[in-house]
């Protein structure tokens, strides 16, 4: 497997607090990765030490298959990020900002300076200075002036934060143009888990510090099963009649009550039809199948939302 960066047991300590709890996370290659938690998990924190903005306390980092050190100059450059506000010349146009990093950066290709401002859709905005721009178009130039460098992998800290509807379609499918056209890896931290389920290829979700799960959406669209659930008086008699009338085999009992049909095919009618023959009392009977969210939630049950 090719990855593109991992954290290796990574612990951040700040005055004595752990902030950062021996984190493995493994980020492949021409993947879309989600990282999902709420405010003040950890994903900032992470993110900087990606970047070498930050140093772990404990562990290791991982860039292209190298240590992460303080001398990784050369690595960086393979890297873009937009890691809290992203700062601009107020005064200056979009353009201008993207002209002076590229001298900053040693960069002398202005031709790209073009492509990234119609990439990003900020071509006609001339001269108007950014200071005039609304948020979403100063996400946008912070993700143009992050691509600019033409880098592999893009490490994005809530780019949607703040955007209307409108923004935040416009910015998911620019993700997906520069995974899917330019085959670069994305590391996009959310607190909404809606956004990261709609672009992500791999979810880590992080809550108080520690990476609780780091899952494929491919694996968990392959478990979100359909069942049929139904409520009863007694739960084991219509088990009886559900295995020995109907010759279902694939449920389970989950309370005194309540009993859960996995097996595909089986309709609620011929279901309430044999029960109700065989004078099993049905409260309530309804098919339902686990969404995402449900099993996000379950992961992180008991203290509150992930999102
Ligand atoms: N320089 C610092 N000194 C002390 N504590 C810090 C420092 N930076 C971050 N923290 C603390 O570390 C925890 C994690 O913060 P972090 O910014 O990484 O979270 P986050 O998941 O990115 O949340 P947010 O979306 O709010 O930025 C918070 O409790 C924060 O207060």
């Amino acid at each position: 497997m090719n990855y593109i960066a991992r954290t290796i047991g990574v612990t951040k300590t700040y005055a004595g607090t752990e902030v950062v709890s021996n984190v493995n996370m493994n980020i492949k290659q021409g993947e879309i990765y989600g990282f999902l938690g709420p405010n003040g998990a950890g994903k900032t924190t992470i993110m900087k030490m990606l970047t070498n903005l930050v140093k772990p306390t404990v562990g290791e980092i991982e860039m292209f298959g190298e240590k992460l050190t303080p001398n990784s100059y050369e690595v960086l450059k393979r890297i873009g990020s937009i890691i809290e506000y992203p700062f601009f010349y107020d005064k200056l146009s979009a353009r201008d900002n993207l002209e002076l990093h590229c001298e900053y950066m040693g960069f002398h290709n202005k031709k790209v300076i073009d492509q990234m401002m119609e990439s990003v859709g900020l071509k006609n905005t001339d001269n108007k200075p950014v200071r005039d721009f609304s948020l979403g178009m100063r996400q946008r130039l912070g993700i143009a002036r992050a691509l600019i460098t033409t880098p592999e992998f893009l490490i994005l800290d809530e780019p949607i934060n703040g955007l209307d509807p409108v923004g935040i379609k416009e910015m998911r499918d620019l993700f997906k143009r520069l995974s899917a056209e330019y085959r670069i890896t994305l590391l996009i931290s959310s607190h909404i888990l809606g956004e990261i389920e709609q672009i992500a290829d791999t979810v880590g979700v992080i809550r108080g510090g520690r990476l609780i799960e780091e899952v494929s959406m491919e694996s968990i669209r392959g478990t979100q099963s359909e069942y049929i659930e139904l409520q009863v008086i007694n739960a084991r008699k219509a088990i009886y009649v559900i295995e020995h009338q109907l010759t279902l085999n694939n449920y389970k009992l989950v309370d005194e009550h309540t009993v859960r049909i996995y097996d595909p095919g089986v309709a609620p009618s011929e279901l309430t039809g044999q029960l109700v023959q065989h004078g099993i009392e049905i409260e309530s009977i309804f098919k339902r199948s686990h969404s995402l969210e449900e099993y996000f939630l379950n992961i992180v049950k008991g203290d509150g939302d992930v999102a």
